[in-house]
Protein backbone atom coordinates (compact mmCIF):
# COMPACT_ATOMS: atom_id res chain seq x y z
CA UNK A 1 0.00 0.00 0.00
CA UNK A 2 1.42 3.38 -0.90
CA UNK A 3 2.07 6.43 1.60
CA UNK A 4 -0.81 8.10 -0.05
CA UNK A 5 -3.14 5.32 -0.05
CA UNK A 6 -2.28 4.63 3.44
CA UNK A 7 -3.34 7.92 4.58
CA UNK A 8 -6.51 7.37 2.60
CA UNK A 9 -7.39 4.63 4.49
CA UNK A 10 -6.59 6.77 7.77
CA UNK A 11 -8.42 9.38 7.05
CA UNK A 12 -11.51 7.52 6.25
CA UNK A 13 -11.46 5.31 9.07
CA UNK A 14 -10.71 8.48 10.94
CA UNK A 15 -14.08 10.34 9.53
CA UNK A 16 -15.81 6.96 9.75
CA UNK A 17 -15.10 7.01 13.80
CA UNK A 18 -16.04 10.79 13.91
CA UNK A 19 -19.46 10.14 12.49
CA UNK A 20 -20.33 6.87 14.96
CA UNK A 21 -18.57 8.60 18.00
CA UNK A 22 -20.92 11.74 17.32
CA UNK A 23 -23.93 9.00 16.83
CA UNK A 24 -22.88 7.91 20.34
CA UNK A 25 -23.02 10.77 21.97
CA UNK A 26 -26.02 12.05 20.55
CA UNK A 27 -27.61 8.63 21.61
CA UNK A 28 -26.33 9.14 24.99
CA UNK A 29 -27.62 12.82 25.03
CA UNK A 30 -30.98 11.48 23.87
CA UNK A 31 -31.73 9.14 26.81
CA UNK A 32 -30.15 11.27 29.84
CA UNK A 33 -32.81 13.90 28.34
CA UNK A 34 -35.71 11.59 27.80
CA UNK A 35 -34.88 10.03 31.34
CA UNK A 36 -34.99 13.23 33.19
CA UNK A 37 -38.07 14.66 35.04
CA UNK A 38 -39.99 11.95 34.12
CA UNK A 39 -42.47 10.12 36.99
CA UNK A 40 -41.94 6.92 34.60
CA UNK A 41 -39.21 4.89 35.95
CA UNK A 42 -36.63 4.43 33.96
CA UNK A 43 -34.26 1.34 33.03
CA UNK A 44 -30.90 1.28 33.98
CA UNK A 45 -29.83 4.79 35.66
CA UNK A 46 -26.88 5.66 33.23
CA UNK A 47 -27.28 6.01 29.70
CA UNK A 48 -24.84 2.99 29.17
CA UNK A 49 -26.49 1.01 31.23
CA UNK A 50 -29.37 1.93 29.55
CA UNK A 51 -27.88 0.58 25.67
CA UNK A 52 -27.26 -2.43 27.37
CA UNK A 53 -31.16 -3.06 27.01
CA UNK A 54 -30.48 -2.90 23.57
CA UNK A 55 -27.91 -5.91 23.11
CA UNK A 56 -29.19 -7.75 26.50
CA UNK A 57 -32.80 -7.48 24.97
CA UNK A 58 -34.97 -10.05 26.74
CA UNK A 59 -33.58 -11.04 30.06
CA UNK A 60 -33.60 -7.50 30.93
CA UNK A 61 -36.94 -6.56 29.72
CA UNK A 62 -37.95 -9.44 31.66
CA UNK A 63 -35.97 -7.79 34.54
CA UNK A 64 -37.33 -4.13 34.02
CA UNK A 65 -41.00 -5.73 33.87
CA UNK A 66 -40.79 -8.27 36.85
CA UNK A 67 -39.34 -4.90 38.99
CA UNK A 68 -42.40 -2.44 37.60
CA UNK A 69 -45.53 -4.43 37.83
CA UNK A 70 -48.59 -2.71 36.15
CA UNK A 71 -46.42 0.37 35.53
CA UNK A 72 -45.17 2.54 32.61
CA UNK A 73 -41.49 1.35 32.22
CA UNK A 74 -39.09 4.03 30.03
CA UNK A 75 -36.62 1.78 27.81
CA UNK A 76 -33.93 2.99 25.41
CA UNK A 77 -35.05 0.46 22.64
CA UNK A 78 -33.53 1.04 19.26
CA UNK A 79 -34.88 3.01 17.35
CA UNK A 80 -37.30 4.70 19.33
CA UNK A 81 -34.78 5.95 22.42
CA UNK A 82 -36.60 6.28 25.41
CA UNK A 83 -39.74 4.63 24.39
CA UNK A 84 -42.30 3.60 27.50
CA UNK A 85 -43.43 0.21 27.42
CA UNK A 86 -47.05 -1.01 28.85
CA UNK A 87 -46.22 -3.28 32.17
CA UNK A 88 -49.69 -5.20 32.95
CA UNK A 89 -52.89 -5.70 30.84
CA UNK A 90 -54.27 -2.76 31.74
CA UNK A 91 -52.18 -0.40 30.56
CA UNK A 92 -51.30 -2.51 27.50
CA UNK A 93 -55.12 -2.36 27.05
CA UNK A 94 -54.91 1.53 27.19
CA UNK A 95 -52.96 1.57 24.24
CA UNK A 96 -54.91 -1.20 22.25
CA UNK A 97 -58.22 0.98 22.36
CA UNK A 98 -56.77 4.02 22.41
CA UNK A 99 -57.65 6.68 19.59
CA UNK A 100 -55.27 6.80 16.42
CA UNK A 101 -55.64 10.57 16.79
CA UNK A 102 -53.20 10.29 19.72
CA UNK A 103 -51.96 6.35 19.87
CA UNK A 104 -50.56 6.43 16.06
CA UNK A 105 -49.35 3.25 14.62
CA UNK A 106 -48.23 5.59 11.34
CA UNK A 107 -46.25 7.46 13.77
CA UNK A 108 -44.27 4.57 14.95
CA UNK A 109 -43.90 2.87 11.96
CA UNK A 110 -42.24 6.19 9.82
CA UNK A 111 -39.54 6.19 12.90
CA UNK A 112 -39.09 2.74 12.45
CA UNK A 113 -38.86 2.09 8.76
CA UNK A 114 -37.76 5.67 8.05
CA UNK A 115 -40.25 5.51 5.04
CA UNK A 116 -39.62 8.94 4.20
CA UNK A 117 -36.46 8.23 2.71
CA UNK A 118 -36.69 4.21 2.53
CA UNK A 119 -40.17 3.17 0.68
CA UNK A 120 -41.71 6.65 0.26
CA UNK A 121 -44.57 7.76 1.69
CA UNK A 122 -47.49 7.20 -0.74
CA UNK A 123 -48.43 4.05 0.61
CA UNK A 124 -48.54 4.93 4.11
CA UNK A 125 -50.90 8.14 2.69
CA UNK A 126 -53.16 6.20 0.46
CA UNK A 127 -53.09 2.91 2.18
CA UNK A 128 -55.08 1.03 0.09
CA UNK A 129 -53.48 -2.13 0.86
CA UNK A 130 -55.38 -2.12 4.13
CA UNK A 131 -58.66 -2.77 3.44
CA UNK A 132 -57.65 -5.17 -0.05
CA UNK A 133 -56.07 -7.25 3.13
CA UNK A 134 -59.00 -7.26 5.53
CA UNK A 135 -61.34 -7.66 2.45
CA UNK A 136 -60.47 -9.10 -0.56
CA UNK A 137 -57.93 -11.74 1.03
CA UNK A 138 -60.63 -12.67 3.36
CA UNK A 139 -63.57 -12.74 0.63
CA UNK A 140 -60.97 -15.17 -1.79
CA UNK A 141 -59.49 -17.08 0.99
CA UNK A 142 -60.64 -20.39 -0.20
CA UNK A 143 -59.12 -19.89 -3.74
CA UNK A 144 -55.95 -17.90 -2.66
CA UNK A 145 -54.95 -20.94 -0.48
CA UNK A 146 -55.56 -23.34 -3.54
CA UNK A 147 -53.19 -21.17 -5.23
CA UNK A 148 -50.84 -20.85 -2.59
CA UNK A 149 -50.49 -24.29 -1.59
CA UNK A 150 -49.93 -25.35 -5.58
CA UNK A 151 -46.77 -22.75 -5.31
CA UNK A 152 -45.63 -24.30 -1.74
CA UNK A 153 -45.38 -27.91 -4.08
CA UNK A 154 -43.29 -25.72 -6.59
CA UNK A 155 -41.49 -23.84 -4.15
CA UNK A 156 -40.16 -26.74 -2.20
CA UNK A 157 -39.27 -28.92 -4.76
CA UNK A 158 -37.62 -26.33 -6.30
CA UNK A 159 -35.49 -24.24 -3.50
CA UNK A 160 -34.63 -28.00 -1.99
CA UNK A 161 -34.18 -30.29 -4.33
CA UNK A 162 -33.97 -33.17 -1.94
CA UNK A 163 -32.57 -36.51 -3.15
CA UNK A 164 -34.64 -39.52 -3.73
CA UNK A 165 -31.77 -41.62 -2.04
CA UNK A 166 -33.43 -40.44 1.16
CA UNK A 167 -29.76 -39.07 2.56
CA UNK A 168 -30.08 -36.01 4.90
CA UNK A 169 -29.43 -32.39 3.49
CA UNK A 170 -28.60 -29.27 5.21
CA UNK A 171 -29.41 -25.97 4.52
CA UNK A 172 -29.22 -22.82 6.23
CA UNK A 173 -32.86 -22.44 7.44
CA UNK A 174 -33.39 -18.93 7.33
CA UNK A 175 -32.63 -18.06 3.93
CA UNK A 176 -34.23 -21.58 2.67
CA UNK A 177 -37.68 -20.29 4.06
CA UNK A 178 -37.03 -16.70 2.64
CA UNK A 179 -36.89 -18.01 -0.85
CA UNK A 180 -39.56 -20.36 -0.15
CA UNK A 181 -41.83 -17.82 1.09
CA UNK A 182 -41.23 -15.42 -1.40
CA UNK A 183 -42.12 -18.02 -4.69
CA UNK A 184 -45.30 -19.44 -2.59
CA UNK A 185 -46.62 -15.22 -0.97
CA UNK A 186 -46.17 -13.56 -4.34
CA UNK A 187 -48.19 -16.43 -6.41
CA UNK A 188 -51.37 -14.61 -4.48
CA UNK A 189 -49.40 -11.13 -5.18
CA UNK A 190 -48.21 -11.23 -8.50
CA UNK A 191 -49.87 -14.72 -9.53
CA UNK A 192 -47.79 -16.62 -12.55
CA UNK A 193 -45.41 -17.07 -13.93
CA UNK A 194 -43.63 -13.63 -12.36
CA UNK A 195 -43.90 -15.42 -9.03
CA UNK A 196 -41.40 -18.16 -10.21
CA UNK A 197 -39.08 -15.27 -11.62
CA UNK A 198 -35.75 -15.72 -9.35
CA UNK A 199 -35.05 -12.04 -10.12
CA UNK A 200 -38.47 -10.71 -9.14
CA UNK A 201 -38.09 -12.78 -5.71
CA UNK A 202 -34.41 -11.38 -5.17
CA UNK A 203 -35.98 -7.91 -5.89
CA UNK A 204 -38.60 -8.20 -3.44
CA UNK A 205 -36.59 -9.83 -0.88
CA UNK A 206 -34.06 -7.66 -1.26
CA UNK A 207 -35.75 -4.58 -1.05
CA UNK A 208 -37.47 -5.89 1.97
CA UNK A 209 -34.08 -6.47 3.95
CA UNK A 210 -32.61 -3.09 2.11
CA UNK A 211 -35.46 -0.98 4.10
CA UNK A 212 -34.62 -2.00 7.12
CA UNK A 213 -30.72 -1.92 7.45
CA UNK A 214 -31.44 1.56 6.22
CA UNK A 215 -33.89 2.38 8.71
CA UNK A 216 -31.09 1.78 11.14
CA UNK A 217 -28.36 3.62 9.68
CA UNK A 218 -30.68 6.57 9.63
CA UNK A 219 -32.25 6.49 12.73
CA UNK A 220 -28.54 5.92 14.64
CA UNK A 221 -28.39 9.81 13.37
CA UNK A 222 -30.69 12.78 14.99
CA UNK A 223 -33.40 14.29 13.50
CA UNK A 224 -32.22 16.96 11.90
CA UNK A 225 -29.76 14.76 9.75
CA UNK A 226 -32.14 12.56 8.39
CA UNK A 227 -32.69 14.57 5.38
CA UNK A 228 -29.11 14.15 4.18
CA UNK A 229 -28.18 10.56 5.65
CA UNK A 230 -31.53 8.91 4.13
CA UNK A 231 -30.67 10.16 0.97
CA UNK A 232 -27.16 9.28 1.19
CA UNK A 233 -28.26 5.02 2.32
CA UNK A 234 -31.28 4.51 0.15
CA UNK A 235 -31.72 4.16 -3.18
CA UNK A 236 -35.85 3.51 -3.03
CA UNK A 237 -36.57 4.43 -6.92
CA UNK A 238 -33.47 1.88 -7.79
CA UNK A 239 -35.77 -1.17 -6.57
CA UNK A 240 -39.07 1.26 -8.00
CA UNK A 241 -37.46 0.70 -11.34
CA UNK A 242 -35.93 -2.58 -11.87
CA UNK A 243 -39.22 -3.58 -10.90
CA UNK A 244 -41.11 -1.77 -13.33
CA UNK A 245 -39.11 -3.46 -15.80
CA UNK A 246 -40.08 -6.84 -14.83
CA UNK A 247 -43.67 -5.84 -14.08
CA UNK A 248 -44.55 -3.16 -16.06
CA UNK A 249 -45.79 -5.21 -19.57
CA UNK A 250 -47.89 -7.40 -17.09
CA UNK A 251 -49.41 -4.26 -15.83
CA UNK A 252 -49.99 -2.61 -19.24
CA UNK A 253 -51.20 -5.65 -20.51
CA UNK A 254 -53.50 -6.30 -17.39
CA UNK A 255 -54.97 -2.57 -17.91
CA UNK A 256 -55.55 -3.44 -21.66
CA UNK A 257 -57.69 -6.27 -21.05
CA UNK A 258 -59.53 -4.48 -18.10
CA UNK A 259 -60.56 -1.34 -20.07
CA UNK A 260 -62.03 -3.72 -22.84
CA UNK A 261 -64.01 -6.34 -20.95
CA UNK A 262 -64.00 -4.52 -17.24
CA UNK A 263 -66.17 -6.43 -15.07
CA UNK A 264 -67.04 -9.08 -18.11
CA UNK A 265 -63.46 -10.13 -17.88
CA UNK A 266 -63.98 -13.98 -17.35
CA UNK A 267 -60.24 -15.09 -16.52
CA UNK A 268 -59.69 -11.79 -14.48
CA UNK A 269 -56.69 -12.37 -12.43
CA UNK A 270 -57.28 -12.39 -8.49
CA UNK A 271 -54.12 -11.45 -6.99
CA UNK A 272 -52.68 -8.45 -4.74
CA UNK A 273 -51.71 -6.57 -7.88
CA UNK A 274 -55.34 -6.92 -9.77
CA UNK A 275 -56.79 -5.82 -6.52
CA UNK A 276 -54.83 -2.83 -6.14
CA UNK A 277 -55.37 -1.67 -9.80
CA UNK A 278 -59.13 -1.58 -9.16
CA UNK A 279 -59.10 0.32 -6.25
CA UNK A 280 -56.70 2.76 -6.73
CA UNK A 281 -57.87 5.74 -8.34
CA UNK A 282 -57.40 6.91 -11.84
CA UNK A 283 -54.59 9.30 -12.15
CA UNK A 284 -51.14 9.23 -10.73
CA UNK A 285 -52.15 5.87 -8.16
CA UNK A 286 -52.55 4.08 -11.32
CA UNK A 287 -49.12 4.28 -12.21
CA UNK A 288 -46.70 1.92 -12.75
CA UNK A 289 -44.52 3.30 -10.10
CA UNK A 290 -47.51 3.37 -7.44
CA UNK A 291 -48.61 -0.24 -8.36
CA UNK A 292 -45.02 -1.59 -8.05
CA UNK A 293 -44.58 0.51 -5.02
CA UNK A 294 -47.76 -0.86 -3.35
CA UNK A 295 -45.89 -4.86 -4.42
CA UNK A 296 -42.36 -3.84 -2.89
CA UNK A 297 -44.48 -2.64 0.67
CA UNK A 298 -46.70 -5.99 0.86
CA UNK A 299 -43.58 -7.81 0.16
CA UNK A 300 -41.91 -5.74 3.50
CA UNK A 301 -44.61 -6.19 5.07
CA UNK A 302 -44.99 -10.07 4.84
CA UNK A 303 -42.42 -12.10 3.56
CA UNK A 304 -39.40 -11.55 6.34
CA UNK A 305 -41.96 -11.70 9.21
CA UNK A 306 -43.54 -14.79 7.67
CA UNK A 307 -40.05 -16.44 7.23
CA UNK A 308 -39.28 -15.40 10.66
CA UNK A 309 -41.98 -17.00 12.71
CA UNK A 310 -41.83 -19.61 10.56
CA UNK A 311 -38.25 -20.44 11.32
CA UNK A 312 -38.87 -20.40 14.84
CA UNK A 313 -41.81 -22.91 14.37
CA UNK A 314 -39.42 -25.06 12.53
CA UNK A 315 -36.31 -25.10 15.17
CA UNK A 316 -39.44 -25.73 17.61
CA UNK A 317 -40.32 -28.83 15.55
CA UNK A 318 -36.97 -30.24 15.24
CA UNK A 319 -35.29 -29.56 18.35
CA UNK A 320 -39.07 -31.00 20.30
CA UNK A 321 -38.96 -34.61 18.06
CA UNK A 322 -41.37 -36.16 19.92
CA UNK A 323 -43.77 -33.46 18.61
CA UNK A 324 -43.60 -34.91 14.79
CA UNK A 325 -46.13 -38.46 14.78
CA UNK A 326 -48.80 -36.63 16.73
CA UNK A 327 -48.86 -33.77 14.64
CA UNK A 328 -48.40 -36.10 11.45
CA UNK A 329 -51.36 -38.24 12.36
CA UNK A 330 -53.34 -35.26 13.03
CA UNK A 331 -52.34 -33.84 9.44
CA UNK A 332 -53.30 -37.20 7.81
CA UNK A 333 -56.33 -37.71 8.96
CA UNK A 334 -57.56 -33.91 8.91
CA UNK A 335 -57.12 -33.90 5.15
CA UNK A 336 -58.15 -37.05 4.74
CA UNK A 337 -61.72 -35.57 5.27
CA UNK A 338 -60.79 -32.23 4.06
CA UNK A 339 -58.39 -32.57 1.63
CA UNK A 340 -55.36 -29.91 1.36
CA UNK A 341 -57.75 -27.17 1.86
CA UNK A 342 -58.19 -23.87 4.06
CA UNK A 343 -60.66 -25.63 6.12
CA UNK A 344 -57.99 -28.54 6.72
CA UNK A 345 -55.69 -25.87 8.02
CA UNK A 346 -58.30 -24.50 10.58
CA UNK A 347 -59.66 -27.90 11.93
CA UNK A 348 -55.92 -29.25 13.43
CA UNK A 349 -55.77 -28.57 16.81
CA UNK A 350 -52.60 -29.88 17.61
CA UNK A 351 -51.13 -27.86 14.57
CA UNK A 352 -52.61 -24.48 15.87
CA UNK A 353 -51.21 -25.10 19.06
CA UNK A 354 -48.12 -25.96 18.36
CA UNK A 355 -47.65 -22.89 15.76
CA UNK A 356 -48.88 -20.29 18.45
CA UNK A 357 -46.88 -21.91 21.37
CA UNK A 358 -44.32 -21.17 18.99
CA UNK A 359 -45.06 -17.62 18.69
CA UNK A 360 -45.35 -17.28 22.15
CA UNK A 361 -42.13 -18.85 23.18
CA UNK A 362 -40.70 -16.78 19.85
CA UNK A 363 -42.16 -13.36 18.84
CA UNK A 364 -40.81 -11.14 15.89
CA UNK A 365 -40.80 -8.31 18.00
CA UNK A 366 -39.61 -7.17 21.54
CA UNK A 367 -42.41 -4.38 21.61
CA UNK A 368 -45.58 -4.91 20.19
CA UNK A 369 -48.53 -2.79 19.26
CA UNK A 370 -45.76 0.14 18.55
CA UNK A 371 -47.35 3.80 18.74
CA UNK A 372 -46.60 7.75 18.88
CA UNK A 373 -48.15 9.88 21.08
CA UNK A 374 -49.19 12.72 18.78
CA UNK A 375 -50.26 14.28 22.20
CA UNK A 376 -50.16 14.32 25.84
CA UNK A 377 -51.89 11.78 27.52
CA UNK A 378 -52.46 10.54 31.06
CA UNK A 379 -53.36 6.70 31.51
CA UNK A 380 -55.18 5.23 34.60
CA UNK A 381 -53.02 5.61 37.07
CA UNK A 382 -52.49 9.07 36.76
CA UNK A 383 -49.03 9.04 34.86
CA UNK A 384 -48.76 11.41 32.22
CA UNK A 385 -46.54 10.32 28.62
CA UNK A 386 -45.22 13.70 26.87
CA UNK A 387 -46.19 14.31 22.79
CA UNK A 388 -43.69 12.45 21.07
CA UNK A 389 -43.03 9.62 22.82
CA UNK A 390 -43.09 6.05 21.44
CA UNK A 391 -44.87 3.69 23.32
CA UNK A 392 -45.46 -0.16 22.96
CA UNK A 393 -46.61 -3.33 24.95
CA UNK A 394 -43.61 -5.41 26.37
CA UNK A 395 -44.18 -8.95 24.70
CA UNK A 396 -42.19 -10.99 26.53
CA UNK A 397 -43.30 -9.65 29.91
CA UNK A 398 -47.23 -10.79 28.74
CA UNK A 399 -45.86 -13.96 26.81
CA UNK A 400 -43.90 -15.03 30.22
CA UNK A 401 -46.17 -14.21 32.93
CA UNK A 402 -47.07 -16.98 34.98
CA UNK A 403 -50.59 -15.54 35.61
CA UNK A 404 -51.50 -16.31 32.60
CA UNK A 405 -49.36 -18.77 31.40
CA UNK A 406 -48.33 -21.76 34.03
CA UNK A 407 -44.93 -22.63 33.33
CA UNK A 408 -44.26 -20.24 30.99
CA UNK A 409 -40.62 -20.32 30.19
CA UNK A 410 -41.37 -23.89 29.27
CA UNK A 411 -41.87 -24.98 25.57
CA UNK A 412 -45.67 -27.05 25.71
CA UNK A 413 -46.83 -27.81 22.59
CA UNK A 414 -50.23 -28.64 23.29
CA UNK A 415 -50.76 -25.97 25.74
CA UNK A 416 -53.64 -23.99 23.70
CA UNK A 417 -55.90 -27.62 22.84
CA UNK A 418 -55.93 -28.52 25.85
CA UNK A 419 -60.22 -27.25 26.36
CA UNK A 420 -61.90 -25.58 22.99
CA UNK A 421 -61.67 -22.11 23.55
CA UNK A 422 -61.59 -19.96 20.55
CA UNK A 423 -59.75 -17.24 22.13
CA UNK A 424 -56.74 -19.67 22.22
CA UNK A 425 -56.35 -19.58 18.54
CA UNK A 426 -53.07 -18.92 16.33
CA UNK A 427 -54.30 -15.56 14.73
CA UNK A 428 -56.64 -14.84 18.34
CA UNK A 429 -54.81 -11.47 19.07
CA UNK A 430 -55.47 -10.36 23.13
CA UNK A 431 -53.54 -8.37 25.56
CA UNK A 432 -52.05 -11.96 26.26
CA UNK A 433 -50.63 -12.58 23.22
CA UNK A 434 -48.56 -10.23 21.12
CA UNK A 435 -47.32 -11.81 18.56
CA UNK A 436 -49.29 -10.02 15.84
CA UNK A 437 -49.91 -6.58 18.45
CA UNK A 438 -53.96 -6.20 19.34
CA UNK A 439 -57.05 -4.32 18.74
CA UNK A 440 -57.81 -2.86 15.65
CA UNK A 441 -54.02 -2.39 14.17
CA UNK A 442 -53.63 -6.15 15.04
CA UNK A 443 -51.75 -7.48 12.39
CA UNK A 444 -54.27 -7.88 9.14
CA UNK A 445 -52.23 -10.39 7.21
CA UNK A 446 -52.26 -12.73 9.91
CA UNK A 447 -55.12 -15.26 8.70
CA UNK A 448 -53.33 -15.48 5.67
CA UNK A 449 -49.91 -16.01 7.26
CA UNK A 450 -51.52 -18.35 9.58
CA UNK A 451 -53.01 -20.75 6.67
CA UNK A 452 -49.63 -20.07 4.82
CA UNK A 453 -47.37 -21.44 7.76
CA UNK A 454 -49.65 -24.06 8.44
CA UNK A 455 -50.06 -25.32 4.91
CA UNK A 456 -45.95 -25.46 4.72
CA UNK A 457 -45.46 -27.05 8.22
CA UNK A 458 -47.96 -29.83 6.67
CA UNK A 459 -46.10 -30.16 3.12
CA UNK A 460 -42.74 -30.58 5.13
CA UNK A 461 -44.27 -32.82 8.45
CA UNK A 462 -45.61 -35.39 5.45
CA UNK A 463 -42.86 -35.23 2.77
CA UNK A 464 -39.93 -34.76 4.99
CA UNK A 465 -37.83 -35.67 8.06
CA UNK A 466 -36.20 -32.53 9.60
CA UNK A 467 -33.53 -32.52 12.24
CA UNK A 468 -30.83 -30.27 14.14
CA UNK A 469 -27.32 -30.33 13.41
CA UNK A 470 -25.83 -33.30 14.96
CA UNK A 471 -24.91 -32.20 19.14
CA UNK A 472 -26.97 -28.63 18.23
CA UNK A 473 -29.53 -27.57 20.71
CA UNK A 474 -32.32 -25.35 19.40
CA UNK A 475 -30.06 -22.39 17.65
CA UNK A 476 -30.01 -19.36 19.88
CA UNK A 477 -32.17 -16.12 18.28
CA UNK A 478 -31.10 -12.93 17.40
CA UNK A 479 -31.92 -9.70 18.48
CA UNK A 480 -31.59 -6.51 16.02
CA UNK A 481 -33.28 -3.18 17.84
CA UNK A 482 -37.08 -4.44 18.60
CA UNK A 483 -36.83 -7.40 16.34
CA UNK A 484 -36.36 -11.05 17.41
CA UNK A 485 -34.51 -12.79 14.83
CA UNK A 486 -34.01 -16.85 14.29
CA UNK A 487 -31.12 -17.98 14.42
CA UNK A 488 -29.36 -16.64 11.02
CA UNK A 489 -26.77 -18.73 10.62
CA UNK A 490 -28.23 -22.29 11.67
CA UNK A 491 -28.50 -24.93 9.27
CA UNK A 492 -31.35 -27.56 9.73
CA UNK A 493 -31.20 -30.89 7.81
CA UNK A 494 -33.66 -32.73 6.07
CA UNK A 495 -34.09 -36.22 4.32
CA UNK A 496 -37.10 -37.05 1.51
CA UNK A 497 -39.87 -39.20 3.31
CA UNK A 498 -40.31 -42.47 1.12
CA UNK A 499 -43.36 -42.69 1.28
CA UNK A 500 -44.48 -38.91 0.69
CA UNK A 501 -48.24 -37.53 0.71
CA UNK A 502 -48.22 -34.82 -2.07
CA UNK A 503 -51.34 -32.73 -2.29
CA UNK A 504 -53.82 -34.09 -4.40
CA UNK A 505 -55.45 -31.26 -6.50
CA UNK A 506 -52.24 -30.11 -7.23
CA UNK A 507 -51.60 -28.50 -10.82
CA UNK A 508 -48.03 -28.60 -11.41
C1 LIG B 1 -46.19 -14.36 10.78
C2 LIG B 1 -46.26 -13.28 10.04
C3 LIG B 1 -46.58 -11.91 10.56
C4 LIG B 1 -46.35 -11.35 11.79
C5 LIG B 1 -45.67 -11.98 13.00
C6 LIG B 1 -46.88 -9.99 11.74
C7 LIG B 1 -46.86 -9.12 12.81
C8 LIG B 1 -47.43 -7.86 12.80
C9 LIG B 1 -47.46 -6.95 13.93
C10 LIG B 1 -46.87 -7.24 15.32
C11 LIG B 1 -48.11 -5.83 13.53
C12 LIG B 1 -48.37 -4.55 14.38
C13 LIG B 1 -49.75 -4.66 15.01
C14 LIG B 1 -50.09 -3.50 15.92
O1 LIG B 1 -49.61 -2.38 15.70
O2 LIG B 1 -50.87 -3.69 16.89
C15 LIG B 1 -48.47 -6.00 12.12
C16 LIG B 1 -49.12 -5.06 11.37
C17 LIG B 1 -49.40 -5.22 10.01
N1 LIG B 1 -49.20 -6.35 9.23
FE1 LIG B 1 -48.39 -8.10 9.88
N2 LIG B 1 -47.41 -9.77 10.49
C18 LIG B 1 -47.26 -10.91 9.74
C19 LIG B 1 -47.67 -11.14 8.44
C20 LIG B 1 -48.28 -10.18 7.64
C21 LIG B 1 -48.72 -10.41 6.26
C22 LIG B 1 -48.60 -11.73 5.51
C23 LIG B 1 -49.25 -9.22 5.82
C24 LIG B 1 -49.86 -8.91 4.48
C25 LIG B 1 -50.45 -9.76 3.70
C26 LIG B 1 -49.16 -8.26 6.92
C27 LIG B 1 -49.59 -6.96 6.87
C28 LIG B 1 -49.61 -6.09 7.95
C29 LIG B 1 -50.13 -4.72 7.88
C30 LIG B 1 -50.70 -4.03 6.65
C31 LIG B 1 -50.00 -4.18 9.18
C32 LIG B 1 -50.41 -2.76 9.65
C33 LIG B 1 -51.81 -2.80 10.25
C34 LIG B 1 -52.34 -1.44 10.74
O3 LIG B 1 -51.55 -0.54 10.99
O4 LIG B 1 -53.58 -1.29 10.82
N3 LIG B 1 -48.57 -8.88 8.00
N4 LIG B 1 -48.06 -7.25 11.71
Amino acid sequence: MSAAEGSNVFSSWHSIGIVVLLAVLYWAAHIVLSQRNSAIPAVGPQWLKGLTVVTRHREQLLWACSQYPDRLIRIPIFPFGGAVVANGSKLINEIRTGPDDTFSPKGAVEKFIQSAYTTGSIVAETALHKPIIRNQFTRNADSVFLDLMDEIVFAFDNVLHLPESQEWVSFPALDTFVQVLAGCTNRVFVGLPLCRNREYQQIVTNYATQVVKSAYIINMFPDWCHPVIGRLVTRPQKYVEKLIGILGPTIDERWKSYRVYGKEWVDKPDDFLMWVMQDASPGYLQSNEVLVTYVLFINFASIHTTSMQFTHAMYDLASHPECVEPLRDEARATLRDHGWTKTAMEQMRKLDSFMRESARMGPTNLVSLPRKLLRDWTFSDGTMVKKGTYMGASTFSVHFDEDKYANARIFDPWRFCKDEKSSDKLVASSTEFLAFGAGKHACPGRFFAANEMKALLCFVLLNMDIKLMDGKGRPTDEYFGNSIIPNRSAHLLFRRLECGERPRMMAS
